[in-house]
Formats: C-alpha cells, structure tokens, sequence
C-alpha cells in the first residue's frame, strides 16, 4: 500500500498534506474497523470488512449469560462444557483470540516490507501544521477522534491509545449489551502495549534506515497497535468467562487481593504450548513468498519464531495482567 506520504507516492504528488494523507490512510486501512452494532443485532457494520474482517465489536456479549446457572464449568486441565447454549464460553472466547492471531500476523507480514523509516517517530520530523508530536502519534490520534465520533470506544471490547483526545459520539448512538463488571471500564494498558511495539518489537521486525515509506509504516503501525490492543484486552472476557465457570475457585484469592495466586489459577499450560505452536504454523504458513520457481527453497516474509516471542513474551502475559486486574476488581 503506498499512500501521499510515501516516497513514491510523493515525487508525483508535491502538494501532498501530512494530514490528508494519514486521515486518506486511516480510511483505507485494510484490516476491518470493529464499528459494526453489537453482534446481535443484524444491522451491517459501517465500514466495509476486507482482509481479514476483525471481529463483531461485542461478540461475547452475543454469548451474555443470561443467568448464574447457565455458568460454564471449567478444569484446570482446560476442559470446559456447558449446557446452554447462550454462555460466555472459555471456548467461543478461545476462538476469538485464534482470529485475533490471523490480524496480528497478517500485520506484523506487511509492516515487515518497509525499512524502520525513523522520521516517522521523530516529531521533529513530522512537519505537521498545528500538530506537536510525531506522524505515527498524529495518525493514530485523528483516527480515534474519528473513531470515537461513530462510537467505537463506547463498545466494551475497544480501548484507545488517547483517551483524553476523543470527541463525543454522533448520533444516534448504539447500545451496547456488555457482559463485563463494570469495573472492565477503567482497564486500559494501552500505554505499555505502546511502548513494548515501540521498544521491542517493532526494531526487530524490519530492517533498520528509511525507505520513504513513513506514511505506510505509520499506518500499519495503527492497525497493529489496534489487534494486539483488543487480543490483549480480549483478557477482560476470559477472566470473566473463567469466573463465571468456577466462581469458588477465584473468589478466595480475589478478596484475599492475591494477585500471584489468580495468576497462577488463570494460567494454562498446554494452551499456551497451542498458541505458540499455531502461530509458528500461521506465520510459516500466511509468511511464505510465493514465486513462479518453485525448485527453490520456500522464503518467509518474517522469521516465524519472532510471532512467536511476540506472543510468549508480551501478548501472553499482558492478557494475564489485563485478566489478573479484572479478577482483582471482580467482587467490588
Ligand atoms: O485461554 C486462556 O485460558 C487464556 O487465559 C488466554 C491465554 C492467552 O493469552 O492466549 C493466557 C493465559 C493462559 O495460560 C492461556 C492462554
């Protein structure tokens, strides 16, 4: 994708405005914009959903338990059942975090074709009128004012980045059914998802210097930041869906306030080992370069194992830390 504020894109576009070029991009985003009604409702979302379609911005609360009974039972070895049918599920929300893998990889594959583009995180370099702060900063912040504006940020399952920079919501407005204890409301760790891409990730997925590409990299930089912010926040309904199966066995270390032992209770082992060894497959699989000589070796857009860290180093944890605060909070 290039778009006005790439190097290509710029030599035949002189007139080329920062702000009209990452507003443009942020439209454009290929990866589906969770806008849509809650998932029980029919109407279609607002924004058109490509490659690959994000989910329905409530989908748990689809699966809202309508009452304690119809509560989930669930082991420690990871096997749930449950016998209704409209339950907040360990297994729906389970396959949510599977599709959330897809858009983060798919992410990760197209930020790794351009260079690190430094200027696009220097705010001296941004240029931009009436603006203090750098172009990614610039992009993501108009785009959540936008955002906020259609009412992304009154459903549950969506955090922003600048909570304080949103506008008020056009009307009419959707309801949204929310599963969560109201307390969900005030976790946001999106700050640290910002600097753990920043700092760590980000620098070892492309190639250092500068292609021109700023805008690009800023724009793929947002959608990552996004699927990586909503997986990990995803933590809220785990944490609630394993409440809901086995009350008993969090409310000790939820009024004791024992963070290491609901850790310790919320954390599984053998599914961990699962979503490590998918998304090794996923990045092989979504990373293969495809040519025409099909003697040679197969190349991989990223290195598999990089996904992989990613997820075993901070998506993992940062979804306990999100799940540890909700249960933390669970019986206030
Ligand atoms: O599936 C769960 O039970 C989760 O809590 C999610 C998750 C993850 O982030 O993928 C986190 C902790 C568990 O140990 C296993 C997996």
């Amino acid at each position: 994708m290039e778009l006005p504020l790439d190097k290509a894109a710029a030599r035949s576009t002189p007139l080329a405005l920062p702000a009209a070029g990452a507003a443009a991009a942020a439209n454009q985003s290929p990866a589906s914009l969770p806008l849509g009604p809650p998932a029980a409702a029919s109407a279609k979302p607002l924004v058109a959903a490509a490659n690959p379609p994000l989910l329905p911005v409530v989908a748990p609360a689809a699966a809202a338990p309508k009452s304690s009974s119809g509560a989930v039972e669930e082991s420690k070895e990871g096997v749930e059942e449950s016998n209704k049918s409209n339950v907040l599920t360990i297994g729906s929300i389970r396959s949510t975090l599977m599709k959330h893998e897809d858009t983060i990889i798919f992410g990760l594959l197209e930020r790794s074709q351009f260079c690190y583009n430094p200027d696009t995180y220097d705010p001296n370099a941004s240029r931009i009128v009436r603006f203090n702060g750098s172009l990614v900063e610039f992009m993501v912040k108009k785009t959540e004012k936008m955002h906020a504006r259609m009412g992304r940020y009154k459903s549950p399952d969506e955090h922003p980045f600048f909570p304080e920079n949103l506008l008020e919501v056009v009307e009419p407005s959707v309801e949204y059914e929310n599963v969560l204890h109201p307390a969900a409301a005030n976790i946001n760790i999106n700050k640290r998802i910002w600097d753990v891409y920043f700092g760590d990730l980000l620098p070892r997925l492309v190639k250092e210097g500068s292609d021109g590409n700023c805008g690009s990299s800023a724009c793929w930089d947002m959608l990552i930041l996004q699927a990586l912010s909503k997986r990990i926040h995803y933590g809220k309904y785990v944490a609630e869906a394993k409440f809901q199966g086995a009350p008993d066995t969090y409310t000790p270390a939820i009024l004791n306030k024992d963070s290491d032992k609901l850790m310790e209770l919320l954390t599984f082992a053998k599914v961990e080992d699962d979503v490590r060894a998918r998304v090794m497959s996923k990045a092989m699989t979504f990373g293969q370069v495809v040519s025409e000589d099909l003697e040679n070796e197969i190349k991989l857009k990223i290195e598999p194992e990089l996904a992989v860290e990613l997820y075993d180093k901070w998506i993992m944890p940062l979804t306990k830390e999100v799940q540890v605060q909700y249960l933390l909070k669970r019986l206030d």
